[in-house]
């Protein structure tokens, strides 16, 4: 009971921040305590760091050494800002990494990710330009710096580009960049993979002599361990923190070891083994893996100096060795938990905030570069971008021309058993060939009528699929027609029927039945009516006894394109802003580029102005073209403000690249995005009322539509083409209120994502 106390009361002590002030973290370019991060769930959790503690002091270049996968990439994320510990405390530079003042990210730290990270269809000038722009270099200092750099590092042309470039000289580029504006704090991972050895000597060598002023501070992630016997101290990570924190030379003193491979091993069996009361357990195994007899006994003794240094060291199971003061490195072991401080750490030394803090999240040397950054990257995707901005207009165009339209040339089964098909002469009002000048009504319909000689076959051709109808009409049909029509009053029952023409529809395309049936009875309608003239009654007998006066609004025959082209165009310049924002935006991602600018200082609100200032640029030329051909070529109906239909088009577009911005954050890749813009595009076209009116639908989901992007807009854009309706009429505001509320929506997610998600 009382171990399980003491050990209890030990974990709580580990998760306690130490006693540390301002100065020492000052004095330390990097002080890391007691970290902890997982990934997975609390329940299942894969614990990458675990109580781990570290010390940097300035000036130094320190070795980060550790298995593949031990979590050296995963510490240098925290270290950068870029991932967030669950728990446990960072300070880089003085100051805990996102806080205001602290400069973290920023232009002083040079990060080299282990991915090469950059812009493969950039030169390398242009590569280092670019990061240069970020850091606040001008075009004269970036231009020593390159050639330097590409000096330096053996670099190929300056002008070469980086996807041509081979693995080795792309990481070498990687390098260049990190190493570029001189940062206080270089941050490499592995950045002497796929490099020959005389080149990893002299990059090594230029570390040593960038550190040695003591205002440069290198941490370097390496596979090659031995390579790090020039850095001035070494983390040895295994299990989530470290076996020791040296200086290469004294830990191969101490272990008397010729590698510092060895000494590794060494340590890791240690820590295998020491899994218990360390005391009893250590001892016993150095004599197993060689230890040198003191070595051990040193790692698990208090540092009873007292100096007031941080504590760096682990204590619990760890082993970690004394590191007492050098010239340079002020690190000190504490292993005691009794001598731990419980005092809380003291509070971030931040400047104050200025009221301008708040307002100026874009810094003009930022957006310089990303805009640059994001138009050269469209200008050297000419192909795919002209593909991009001419996809709209294309799709306007299949759509006007393929939707909407009176079908034509149904072909349609008849039987006149009355007549033959040829009546050339006028209709009469004696005419014995009624039937026969029905028919030619009908064909002026465009109805292509298909002559047969027996009902059976007739039918039979429709049965088939190769006619939409059969009209069947009887053999006296002229005669009973003229009895029925002139004496309504005392028309013989045999007469009404033989009068009529029976017709045999096939209904499964309810669109062309209808049709169908309209231009049957719109026909007949014109023919009678032609008729009782020539008989001289009054047309208008015949006709329903029901006026319809010129329309308040829209044509007096209206037609389906009108009606769906507002949606159509709203639907085609969103998803398209959305597809191309997305996209846009997970290319950057996963490339890693987007990783090293957030890095090095961009802001995630410069990183999306940048990306709506270029495809605003597309956007606007997608949606001039996409109304130039609706309106002016198709002859769209338009009644009203052009100048409104174009807002609210460019706010649509603008709406659907803050929805890619949302999408982008969601997913991980570019398959993901596709999913969702797929899944949120067919609900958009089914509810928003763009092809069907949204009366139609159920109650409630009509109710939910409303709440959609584009249903109101589509209702705005369509008041305003149709009706010529101004903003002032609600029908019309609403629209642009709707979607200024789904910008404003999309982007606050956006902007919240790229703030708080940190992996
Ligand atoms: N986002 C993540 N989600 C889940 N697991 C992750 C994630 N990132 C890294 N890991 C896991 O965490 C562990 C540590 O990864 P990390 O990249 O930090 O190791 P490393 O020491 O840098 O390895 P290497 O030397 O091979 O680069 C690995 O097992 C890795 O699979």
């Amino acid at each position: 009971m009382e171990g399980d106390s003491s050990e209890l009361e030990l974990r709580r002590r580990e998760l306690q921040s130490q006693l540390s002030n301002v100065n020492i973290r000052k004095q330390n370019a990097i002080c890391v305590r007691r970290a902890y991060k997982r990934y997975g769930t609390k329940k299942n959790p894969f614990v990458i760091l675990d109580g781990l503690n570290m010390t940097v002091p300035k000036g130094t270049i320190y070795g980060l050494l550790g298995a593949s996968g031990c979590g050296k990439t995963t510490l240098l994320s925290c270290i950068v800002g870029r991932k967030r510990l669950n728990a446990g405390e960072i300070w880089v530079l003085g100051g805990t990494p996102g806080s205001r003042g602290s400069g973290v990210p920023g232009p002083r730290i040079g990060y080299m990710p282990q991915e090469i990270a950059l812009y493969g269809g950039f030169s390398i000038k242009e590569t280092l330009t670019y990061f240069g722009w970020i850091a606040g270099m001008t075009d004269a200092q970036i231009q020593n710096r390159l050639e330097f750099l590409v000096k330096f590092l053996m670099l190929p042309d300056a002008e070469c580009m980086v996807k041509n470039l081979s693995g080795g000289q792309q990481r070498r580029v990687s390098l260049a960049s990190a190493l570029l504006h001189e940062p206080e704090l270089l941050i490499l991972d592995e950045p002497t993979v796929g490099v020959d050895p005389l080149l990893r000597q002299s990059i090594w060598d230029h570390l040593v002599e960038i550190t040695r002023t003591g205002h440069t501070t290198v941490i370097i992630t390496t596979h090659y361990i031995d390579e790090t016997r020039q850095a001035h101290l070494i983390g040895l990570m295994r299990g989530g923190y470290f076996l020791a924190e040296e200086s290469p030379a004294k830990l191969l003193r101490q272990f008397e070891a010729d590698t510092l491979e060895d000494v590794f091993l060494k340590l890791s069996v240690i820590q295998n083994m020491g899994r218990q009361r360390r005391s009893s357990i250590a001892q016993a195994v150095s004599s197993v893996v060689g230890v040198p007899n003191g070595v051990v006994n040193e790692a698990v003794i208090v540092d009873s100096a007292g100096e007031n240094n941080e504590i760096s060291g682990e204590f619990g199971d760890n082993i970690s060795l004394s590191a007492r003061s050098t010239s340079r490195l002020s690190l000190a072991i504490s292993e005691d938990p009794g001598d731990l401080s419980m005092s809380v750490v003291p509070p971030e030394d931040t400047p104050p905030a200025k009221i301008s803090d708040y307002f100026v999240v874009l810094k003009s040397n930022h957006m310089k570069a990303l805009v640059w950054k994001n138009f050269l990257g469209m200008l050297r995707n000419v192909a795919m971008m002209l593909f991009i901005t001419l996809l709209p207009v294309a799709q306007i165009v299949l759509f006007c021309a393929s939707i909407g339209h009176d079908p034509v040339s149904l072909p349609i089964a008849v039987i006149n058993h009355e007549s033959e098909n040829n009546c050339s002469t006028p209709l009469h009002c004696n005419s014995t060939r009624l039937s026969c000048h029905y028919l030619n009504y009908l064909a002026k319909k465009d109805l292509v009528l298909h002559y047969y000689t027996s009902e059976q076959d007739a039918k039979e051709s429709v049965r088939k699929g190769g006619m939409y109808a059969s009209i069947a009409i009887k053999h006296n049909y002229s005669l009973a027609l003229q009895a029925r029509m002139v004496d309504l009053k005392n028309s013989h029952p045999w007469d009404v029927q033989s009068s009529e023409i029976d017709v045999y529809r096939d209904v499964s395309s309810k669109t062309i039945a209808e049709f169908i049936k309209a231009y049957l009875y719109d026909t007949f309608q014109e023919f009678a009516q032609d008729y009782l003239e020539a008989c001289g009654y009054d047309r208008h007998l015949l006709q329903y006894p029901i006026r319809m006066e010129k329309p308040i609004y829209g044509l007096s025959s209206p037609n389906f394109t009108d009606f769906a082209t507002p949606g159509i165009i709203l639907t085609v310049i969103f998803f398209l802003a959305v597809a191309l924002t997305s996209g846009a935006m997970l290319i950057e991602r996963n490339e890693g580029s987007l990783e090293r600018s957030l890095v090095i200082g961009i802001g995630g609100v410069e990183l999306l102005t940048a990306h709506v200032i270029c495809q605003f640029v597309i956007m606007v030329i997608q949606s001039i073209m996409v109304m130039v051909v609706a309106f002016a070529l198709f002859n769209m109906t338009v009644t009203g403000s052009l100048v409104l239909v174009t807002i609210l088009t460019f706010m649509t577009g603008f709406c659907g690249m803050c929805y890619g911005f949302v999408v982008s954050c969601l997913c991980s890749d570019e398959r993901a995005a596709t999913y969702v813009a797929m899944g949120s595009f067919l609900p958009t076209v089914m509810l928003c009322g763009i092809i069907w009116p949204s009366e139609a639908m159920h109650y409630l989901l009509r109710t939910f539509a409303i709440f959609l992007p584009l249903t109101k807009a589509t209702e705005s854009m369509r008041n305003i083409l149709q009706r010529g309706w101004d903003f002032y009429e609600p029908a019309v505001y609403v629209g642009f209120i709707s979607i200024g509320t789904w910008i404003v929506i999309f982007l606050t997610i956006s902007v919240l994502f790229l703030k708080f998600n940190k992996g």
